[in-house]
């Protein structure tokens, strides 16, 4: 059994989904202690013990301690089997953070594993959907991985409700060098329950700002009614995004121009990913035995993912210093 202390590095929910991810891929049982002691609650919340019940499910894992609170989890699993799973957050839990436990395992089943996970599409401190969609997905996809998603209804903080469904069929994670791409910017500015020009206004003063920074850029609205309300934007140019979600009292027009200044950010070096992808790709690099990628900076989050993903198998990560920008290397 692989025994993970729970508050190494960023000591946040992340390790615990990236060691549970690791466990049902290797078989390997695991022991996580001092669970999120780093964070002001520290312990499982309900959208982690949803995370590892899910993992649980698909794996025919046995577990002990998964329990609101807790700060200690044995997850020992089996084989990773492919079905049809429907699984309800129950909160604005966030469902690309569910995928980040189950994913990485859920390519190992003999068939497609199907999901159909009702909880938060767009919400605080989590990639979006569109995120997960249009850059996880995407740099994934080149890594052999193969995910449809299908967001059917947005969820936003705190109500909830959105509906996505997600296929994951078998594969190998492969190893890939990436590289910078360029293009144009293309973007997802939503909002529900709320006046249309939410959106538009969101949209536009991104479009303001992309413009006057040279780039090209094609934003669509989407204006709804689902169970919560909510808005949000997502803008993304090759393997890098941004995402920003709406706030009571915050001016859509400051949502958009957020979103635009933390995407310029991202590419105004010549680096391949950006930030958060850098620390998301960590565990398939791991299984593929091999990748490189450039990144503006090595956030905490990547540098406890590297450590958690070589307690669990034979790699190991290099980082150097690139120009002005920093490379990862899974060797
Ligand atoms: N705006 C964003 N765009 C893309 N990815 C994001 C964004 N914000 C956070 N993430 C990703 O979400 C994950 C959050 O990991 P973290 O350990 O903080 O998990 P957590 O469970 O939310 O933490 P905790 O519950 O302990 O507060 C990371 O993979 C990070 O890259």
């Amino acid at each position: 059994m692989i025994h993970i202390d729970g508050s190494y590095g960023e000591g946040g929910g992340q390790i615990l989904r990236t060691s549970v991810a690791l466990s049902a891929v290797t078989g390997e049982a695991v022991h996580i202690t001092d669970i999120r002691s780093n964070r002001p609650k520290p312990g499982l919340s309900a959208q982690h013990v949803k995370a590892i019940e899910t993992a649980a499910l698909i794996c025919g894992a046995t577990v002990e301690g998964v329990s609101i609170g807790s700060t200690n989890i044995t997850f020992s699993p089996q084989e990773v089997r492919g079905g049809y799973y429907t699984i309800d957050i129950g909160t604005a839990g966030s469902i690309a953070l569910l995928l980040q436990c189950i994913m990485p395992a859920a390519a190992y089943s003999d068939t497609d594993i199907e999901l159909n996970i009702i909880g938060g599409t767009d919400v605080s401190w989590a990639p979006s959907i569109d995120y997960l969609e249009n850059v996880t997905l995407k740099a994934l996809s080149k890594m052999g991985y193969r995910c449809e998603i299908d967001t059917r209804k947005r969820g936003y903080y705190p109500r909830g409700g959105g509906v996505v469904h997600a296929t994951i069929s078998p594969s190998e994670p492969e190893p890939h060098d990436f590289t910078e791409e360029t293009g144009d910017i293309l973007g997802i500015s939503h909002c529900s329950n709320l006046p249309e020009h939410v959106a538009k206004r969101q949209a536009d003063s991104a479009k303001d700002i992309i413009g006057k920074a040279g780039y090209d850029c094609h934003i669509i609205t989407e204006c709804a009614e689902y169970p919560s309300t909510g808005s949000g934007i997502t803008l993304y140019c090759g393997m890098k995004g941004a995402y920003v979600p709406g706030k009571r009292g915050l001016p859509a027009e400051k949502v958009g121009s957020r979103a635009a200044a933390e995407l310029l950010d991202e590419l105004s070096n010549r680096s391949s990913v950006d930030v958060h992808l850098a620390d998301q790709l960590i565990p398939y690099m791991g299984l593929a035995k091999g990748g490189s990628f450039t990144v503006r900076e090595i956030s905490s989050h990547t540098t406890t993912n590297i450590w958690v993903t070589e307690q669990f198998l034979d790699v190991k990560f290099k980082i150097q210093k690139k120009g002005n920008m920093m490379e990862i290397l899974a060797i």
